[in-house]
């Protein structure tokens, strides 16, 4: 037992389980993408030079990797504020924010913008994907990667006292690299010391999820707290995603809101619409584990914020909740989605 057993960790210290209310489970307030930035399609160069305006809008949505004013949002704190005071509005009540190392995570913003808006933000420890990792943290062992990461969650990050309060977003690509895999076992040994939640970012690759589980299983993790992200760009097969369920994991659908027809990152991929997104999770609840979902909008660019027309922090609150319940899935059944299931993930054993 420690002082954090029983109890959830924010940016504002520990608070009990029962008050976190509806939570999105992946979100980022503040952060930068700009190593990601994709070149344009040939043609579009000058679209990606666009300024911030409407009528450029659907170019952005279709090619948000490509422009790097998008890959700000680290410059939108006001938007932000403004948007978490409308997200507490719409009945929300905490926002995992998962920005790792490697994503200019300022877990300094975060308390502010915790304190200002009185939504709950539990920030995240740990390593972002190998190509974000420095060269000293390459050459770290998997003791020295857990150190920081235990000191993330017990004592502050980035030199701050702001305690973080789960692990991850924990990123690697495909095929992981070998840094990448001291980060997973790291987070496994930080896991079983701590008895915190850890959540992951596979790679693009329909493998990717079962091989980081097996990893995170084999170095002492716990998979009944560990949250597998973005499965709605990872595993499309339904018989796959049943195998993969079976594993214990959370089973998270967080690109709530993106509808794109190019995926830049695996142009092979076809991203679902929010439909289809809704249409998996009945599938998921219908063959019983309702009790293993949990779901997001993963905001990491500037054109989601309904600042420049995006869906915002609130959508799925205000528009995939209704459409849930026209789908199968009850009233009782959303709430354990955005209520039960993140509140016993978050907990610290
Ligand atoms: C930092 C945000 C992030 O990693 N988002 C992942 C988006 S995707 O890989 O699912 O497209």
């Amino acid at each position: 037992m420690s002082e954090l057993t029983g109890k959830v960790q924010t940016v504002l210290g520990l608070v009990d389980p029962d008050q976190l209310g509806r939570t999105m489970t992946h979100e980022h307030l503040t952060m930068s993408f700009e190593f990601t930035c994709f070149p344009p399609p040939q043609g579009d160069e000058a679209a990606a030079e666009n300024p911030f305006q409407m009528q450029h809008m659907h170019w952005l949505r279709q090619n948000p990797y490509s422009c790097m004013e998008n890959l700000k949002l680290k410059d939108e704190t006001s938007a932000v504020r403004e948007e978490l005071l409308v997200y507490r509005k719409a009945g929300g009540g905490t926002i995992v924010e998962n920005t790792t190392t490697g994503l200019d995570r300022d877990v300094k913003t975060l308390k502010q913008l915790a304190k200002d808006t009185g939504v709950h933000v539990i920030a995240g420890a740990g390593f972002y994907e190998g190509s974000t990792h420095t060269e000293a943290t390459k050459r770290m062992s998997v003791e020295q990667l857990t150190d920081i990461i235990v000191s993330e969650i017990l004592h502050g990050a980035d030199g701050t006292d702001i305690r973080c309060g789960v692990i991850g977003e924990i990123a690697s690509g495909w095929p992981i690299t070998e840094s990448e895999n001291k980060v997973l076992k790291a987070t496994a040994h930080a896991q079983a010391q701590l008895g915190c939640p850890v959540i992951i970012h596979p790679g693009r690759n329909r493998a990717a999820p079962a091989e980081i589980v097996r990893i995170l299983q084999e170095a002492g993790g716990d998979i009944s707290k560990t949250v597998m992200s973005h499965l709605d760009r990872t595993i499309f097969d339904e018989g796959e995603l049943l195998e993969f369920a079976k594993l214990g994991s959370y089973l998270e659908y967080d690109l709530f809101g993106t509808e794109m027809l190019n995926y830049t990152f695996n142009t092979e991929v076809d991203m679902p619409s929010d439909s289809q997104r809704v249409k998996i999770l009945a599938f998921l609840v219908k063959e019983g584990y309702e009790d293993n979902i949990v779901i997001a909008h993963d905001i990491h660019t500037k054109h989601r914020l309904t600042k420049y027309g995006g869906h915002g922090y609130s959508h799925i609150l205000k528009n995939i909740v209704p459409k849930m319940l026209t789908r199968g899935i009850s009233q009782h059944q959303v709430d354990k989605i955005l209520i039960d299931n993140p509140k016993r993930w978050l907990t610290f054993k």
